[in-house]
């Protein structure tokens, strides 16, 4: 089955030959693992997929001192399964009241990775984030200077602004006037949903960059209705028209490093999907490499996936590239349809399908 026919009843296409891809294990640099029950559950998916994953502090509270993430990395690293290796790389929580000096501390001691820009309200857990981006600049200028990478989520937050245009409108007032405010400042645009946020990143390579999630690569704004309104492919920014999917695709396969895995896995629990006011986010960790491979395959660019996956990423965060293997088999498999959290449970991105990629061997 094709990507762009993830949700169609028509039957599968036949299967291709068994193929099996051994790259240098990838890692995940933007990852929501939440806490507590929650956390012990979805863990073990990025796990299996991702040597390191840089984690979102979009908790409640939101973790914005160092001796927060401090201890949110411990949690993280208490509920790994044995034998786990994953590494989690922490970032702060940007606020109106952030100041410079902790920011670089924390650097400095190796427990922020980056830091995290949310607009107030733009998205979960976002009303502590940024009102007012210019007044953020001492910040921003501390990590000009100490080279610290700071993490956006673009997407304006007047309600006015049509939901599907948000992350165009943010670009335009908000992103280019940052990066020509900040012109040493390394930027990474996350989950990049349309083709002008593509041209941007490209325009300002080197010291910005954009992260990918596996459902904007195959699903589009009609996917979301397609049937009847599905609720667990409702994330922000909300996928965007076709057109919109196929330039991400081409951002991910053409070879360009300034573009690398973030799948934004970004589990709810079903109640809080299939409700009166349906959270965002999806819970796309468990098949992300499946999902990202079977775009490569399609696209036939195989030989560029490693890249994409494990290199340019890394090089970006100024990071030592991992060491082991994964090996990804085009061979089909069948994800689970959802996780158990509690008395309740996380569906599952692709989850029940039949998958063309299943993952093999990792070797540490
Ligand atoms: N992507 C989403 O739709 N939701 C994320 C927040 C985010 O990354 O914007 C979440 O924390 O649930
Ligand atoms: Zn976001
Ligand atoms: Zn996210």
């Amino acid at each position: 089955m094709s990507v762009s026919q993830l949700f169609d009843a028509a039957p599968a296409a036949e299967a291709e030959a068994p193929l099996s891809l051994t790259i240098r294990r990838p890692d995940d640099w933007h990852v929501h693992l939440r806490d507590g029950a929650m956390l012990k559950a979805v863990l073990p998916f990025t796990a299996a997929q991702f040597a390191r994953g840089i984690i979102m502090p979009n908790l409640v509270p939101p973790v914005t001192t160092i001796a927060a993430a401090a201890a949110y990395r411990e949690r993280i690293l208490a509920a790994r399964p044995e034998g786990c290796d994953f590494t989690p790389l922490m970032t702060c929580y940007l606020t109106d009241t952030t100041v410079p000096d902790e920011i670089e501390r924390g650097y400095r001691e190796g427990v922020w990775a980056a830091a995290k820009l949310y607009p107030a309200g733009a998205t979960t857990n976002a009303h502590h984030g940024v009102t007012n981006i210019p007044k953020l600049a001492p910040v921003l200028e501390r990590m000009e200077k100490i080279g610290m990478p700071v993490l956006v989520h673009g997407e304006a937050t007047d309600p006015a602004v049509d939901i599907f245009d948000r992350e165009a409108v943010f670009m335009e007032q908000e992103m280019l006037p940052l990066l020509k405010r900040h012109p040493g400042l390394k930027v990474v645009i996350e989950h990049v949903t349309t083709a002008e946020t593509v041209a941007i990143v490209r325009a300002h390579a080197g010291r910005a960059a954009g992260t990918i999630t596996p459902h904007h690569l195959i699903i589009n704004r009609t996917t979301l209705f397609q049937g009847g309104l599905r609720p667990h492919l409702y994330c922000l920014p909300v996928a965007k028209r076709e057109s919109h999917r196929l330039a991400l695709c081409e951002a991910v396969t053409s070879g360009d490093t300034c573009f690398f895995i973030g799948t934004d896995t970004a589990p709810h629990l079903r109640g809080a999907k299939q409700a009166e006011c349906c959270s965002a986010g999806v819970f796309g960790g468990a098949t992300a490499l499946q999902t990202y491979v079977q775009v490569f395959d399609e696209a036939g660019a195989l030989d560029r996936f490693e890249a994409f996956a494990s290199e340019n990423g890394a090089r970006f965060y100024g990071l030592p590239l991992n060491e082991g293997t994964i090996t990804l088999e085009r061979k089909p498999s069948r994800a689970l349809a959802a996780v158990e959290v509690e008395d309740s449970e996380v569906v599952i991105f692709r989850g029940a399908e039949n998958l063309p990629w299943s993952i093999g061997e990792v070797r540490p």
